[in-house]
């Protein structure tokens, strides 16, 4: 297994809180990871840190043996590691190929011209190529404003990998989108992914996405990793039951109650 990403004692402090402390990560080529932890466990620092949002207090993160601290976003993005939110970031007024076509443009290095129409065509056909993989090419003429959150949400993931990156990190796929709807969500986001080999990190609240999409398990606990390893046996951990699934459990229950997620 070849080693695409190291993190060595991440540390990132805010005055006196500690967000990350001790991150050591390496996740492989072609990995699936899901990263759990409840509100405030330092899942965010942890990807904001390694896709340049936000800059180490100490620590070295080796990507491809390169330590990448320092640099910008956009220099990490053109390395191979791509990110999505939370909440998709995308065009609402625009039909989904265009929102597609726009992100492959942006992506180029080197600025291209729409009105060659040779150049236009190959960027509309790798547009509809990618929303077939994500299993939306049903949609590419809609409006975004006009379809549901997890087609939303897909789309969004779509434009995340134009690039083609070795590594994306996603903040919890799976939020906004319905319960019914959320396991063939992920079997499709997933299936997608696989086939393109890209090593995927993602943030999950619910332990069932988790133990079915994600061989390999991090736990978070007040900045630092709690567990690591195979998903069965980091769920079955004394300590991850008791300050990681423990208030899962909670959460779920008060938003069941009509309670308000903080995230
Ligand atoms: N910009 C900031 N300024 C001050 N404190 C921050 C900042 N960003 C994060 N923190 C603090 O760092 C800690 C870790 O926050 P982080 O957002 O990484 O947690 P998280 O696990 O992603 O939580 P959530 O599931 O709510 O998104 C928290 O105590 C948070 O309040």
């Amino acid at each position: 297994m070849t080693t695409i990403l190291e993190t060595r004692f991440l540390e990132r402090t805010f005055g006196a809180v500690y967000a990350a402390r001790d991150i050591n990560i390496t996740i492989n080529e072609g990995e699936i990871l899901g990263v759990i932890g409840s509100n405030g466990a330092g899942k965010t620092t942890f990807v904001n840190m390694v896709t340049g949002y936000l800059e180490p207090s100490s620590g070295e993160i080796l990507y491809r043996g390169k330590n990448i601290v320092g640099k910008p976003t956009r220099d990490i993005t053109q390395m191979g590691i791509c990110r999505s939110f939370q909440i998709p970031q995308l065009f609402p007024e625009l039909a989904v190929i265009d929102n597609i076509m726009t992100a492959l443009i942006l992506s180029r290095q080197q600025g291209i011209s729409l009105f060659k129409s040779a150049v236009s065509c190959e960027l509309k056909q790798q547009a509809r190529d990618l929303l077939a993989r994500f299993k939306i090419d049903a949609y590419a003429d809609q409006e975004i404003s006009t379809l549901p959150q997890g087609v939303r949400k897909l789309i969004d993931i779509a434009m995340a990998t134009v690039a083609d990156p070795d590594l994306l990190f996603l903040d919890e796929p799976t939020s906004g989108v319905s319960a019914d709807e959320k396991m063939d969500f992920m079997q499709t986001l997933i299936d997608a992914l696989k086939s393109s080999r890209t090593a995927v990190l993602f943030i999950e609240h619910d332990m069932e996405i988790i133990e079915t999409f994600s061989p390999r398990c991090v736990a978070f606990y007040e900045g630092t990793i709690l567990a690591d390893g195979s998903t069965n046996d980091v769920l079955k951990e004394p300590k991850v039951r008791e300050f990681v699934i423990g208030s899962e459990f909670h959460r779920e229950t008060s938003m069941q109650q009509g309670g308000q997620a903080s995230c």
